[in-house]
């Protein structure tokens, strides 16, 4: 993994160096300083990338962002700060980090129309607010002072295109890191990123803080190139513009920052050329917008997919881990370790579980079984936190989980799987593994992967079919070795062989890792090849509960549960 973030990072910083130098060699001095807003554009473009593209948030005033760092930087020039602009717009994007942080508190709360209003009530008040206070040297066209190596048009070009590989590449490897994974997660399924212990606030917060820090550098790049700013530069308009344009081309992707900069800055100079009002060029730009939300396709994405059309396409290895790296087995507490004590749920007046009673020991796999609506997928989201409010208790180890998130419960050491897979695409098996237990080696990971009989770390998720996701959901919880695992249904979608295969995969979880296992399966080969024990639901009702032959032999079982009437059962 660590060799695919080298290699995306020397692909990305190698791409740069040839247009730069490609750029410097062919085109006049004219089209150099057009490009150099290009890059400049194209990194407020990776700012909206991260926060938008990637994490799933709207923001519409990430020129605000950008305007507080050129604002500072301005201010810095003016006083004749020392460090000159390198050092004024590292302050500035410093500064923008705030006020990032303070948008992205509503964000915790809010989503889609609703963030959208109040980062575009935010950008509209920052607009008000720069007009009536205007830019440091605006008045007395004190120019900002560009860094000495870097003076002239062509130099300062040089200098963008640094700062934007340095940017790109640090995104590059920040997007495959933890947090990274993180991000995408909370993008995918909120609740799925809470149930592997991931912080939505600090995965959101630290999105908005990193986006407003290079936002803000974006800003401080502008001040250095225009030499002066007026507050136009950076108004609401100009937000919504990036936003759509953002949308339109994929800014998460190096490339998409590239083509919406060369987009911004481009349209408008043809435009003028032509003689054509300017506006035309936002209308272009959201129409694109909403191709792109109609499609579910940016225009990077579409290039990298017709660029993956030449590749070879690589066949989908199983990960070739040798077993004995597996990660050691983790000793909980003996005793009961998931005790549920009179669970009620209501959905309205709906009844989904009443008065439920039930243990999973320390060291087994208990299966829980029943036909659909009995009640199980609503006792996993009890224990794991889903659930805004039920009756009853729940022990972990004999702690009572009540009062803990979804994410305190995960770390606390209830994992969970979900009926359907909330992968999220955009990752590699490799970082769905470290984004599901985080401080597992490399080795570790691709040992775990052979053990679930799950692809490779540096397949692309993307690429794998529904079953085996599920294979993967269980490498992911199981990596984190917690003292319960719940697993929902995890052979949905999976092969007959490798449904029986993953029976004993499951059977072995509680002597292999440590972890004592709450099975819900509907196919009763696996259960009873995986379960020492199992619990039989229905109406949200405990019918029957011990050694899985003889419970699934109990006519009131097999009423229940297979459709056999009492009579033909007995007979
Ligand atoms: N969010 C909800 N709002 C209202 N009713 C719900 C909700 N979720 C579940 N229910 C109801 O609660 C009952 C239990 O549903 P639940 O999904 O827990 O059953 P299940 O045993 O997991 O079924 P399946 O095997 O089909 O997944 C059902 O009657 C279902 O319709």
């Amino acid at each position: 993994m660590k060799h695919a973030n080298m290699k995306g990072a020397l692909t990305t910083a190698l791409s740069l160096a040839v247009i730069g130098i490609l750029v410097l060699l062919l085109l006049p001095k004219y089209w150099v300083f057009l490009l150099t807003a290009v890059f400049i554009v194209g990194i407020a473009l990776q700012s909206l990338g991260l926060v938008a593209g990637r994490t799933g948030m709207i923001s519409l005033s990430q020129l605000s962002f950008a305007g507080v760092g050129a604002w500072v930087t301005g201010y810095l020039n003016v006083i004749d700060a020392p460090g000159g602009l390198v050092v004024w717009t590292i302050l500035g994007g410093l500064a923008a980090v705030p006020v990032g942080i303070a948008l992205g508190l509503p964000a915790l709360r809010l989503r889609g129309i609703n963030l959208a209003i109040v980062t575009l009530g935010f950008a509209a008040a920052f607009d008000t607010v720069l007009a009536t206070i205007t830019f440091p040297g605006q008045t007395t066209f004190t120019q900002v002072a560009r860094p000495a190596l870097f003076d002239t048009d062509r130099g300062y070009f040089v200098f963008v295109l640094l700062v934007y590989g340095v940017i790109a590449v640090a995104l590059e490897f920040l997007s495959h890191s933890r947090l990274g994974a993180s991000w995408l997660a909370v993008r995918h399924s909120e609740r799925a990123a809470a149930a592997h212990g991931i912080s939505i606030p600090r995965a959101k917060l630290s999105a908005f803080a990193i986006s407003a820090f290079i936002s803000g550098i974006s800003g401080g790049l502008l001040a250095g190139y225009l030499g002066t700013l007026v507050a136009d530069n950076f108004s609401m308009m100009q937000s919504l513009v990036l936003f759509a344009v953002s949308t339109m081309v994929g800014a998460h992707f190096a490339l998409g920052a590239i083509i919406g900069g060369l987009m911004i800055t481009l349209f408008p100079e043809i435009l003028r050329r032509l003689g054509l009002p300017q506006d035309i060029g936002n209308v272009v730009f959201a129409l694109g917008a909403v191709q792109a939300l109609s499609t579910g396709e940016t225009i990077a994405e579409t290039w990298i997919r017709l660029g993956r059309k030449f590749r070879r396409t690589k066949t989908i290895e199983r990960s070739a881990g040798a077993l004995d790296h597996l990660p050691q087995k983790a000793h909980h507490a003996s005793g009961t370790a998931l005790e549920i004590r009179d669970l009620t749920v209501r959905y309205g007046s709906v009844t989904a579980l009443d008065k439920v009673t039930l243990s999973v020991p320390a060291g087994k796999v208990v299966g829980l079984v029943g036909p659909n609506g009995a009640g199980k997928s609503t006792l996993v989201d009890a224990i794991a936190g889903f659930l805004a409010r039920y009756d009853g208790s729940i022990l972990l180890e004999g702690r009572p989980l009540e009062g803990l998130s979804a994410t305190d419960r995960a770390r606390a050491g209830v994992r969970r799987t979900w009926q359907t897979t909330r992968i999220a695409p955009e990752l590699s098996v490799g970082e769905y593994m470290k984004l599901a237990a985080g401080g597992v080696s490399a080795s570790e990971i691709e040992a775990l992967l052979a053990w679930a009989g799950a692809p490779a770390p540096e397949t692309p998720i993307a690429a794998i079919d529904a079953g085996t996701r599920r294979l993967l959901d269980v490498a992911g919880v199981v990596a984190a070795r917690p003292p319960v695992i719940l697993l929902d249904e995890p052979a949905a979608g999976v092969s007959y062989d490798e449904a029986l295969k993953l029976g004993e995969r499951i059977a072995a979880i509680p002597a292999t890792f440590g972890s004592a296992v709450l099975l819900i399966e509907h196919d009763m080969d696996l259960v009873r090849s995986a379960c020492s024990e199992i619990t039989v639901f229905d109406f949200g009702r405990v019918i029957a509960h011990g050694a899985p032959e003889s419970v699934l032999a109990t006519p009131i079982v097999q009423k229940a549960y297979m459709g056999i009437e009492f009579e033909e059962a007995a007979q």
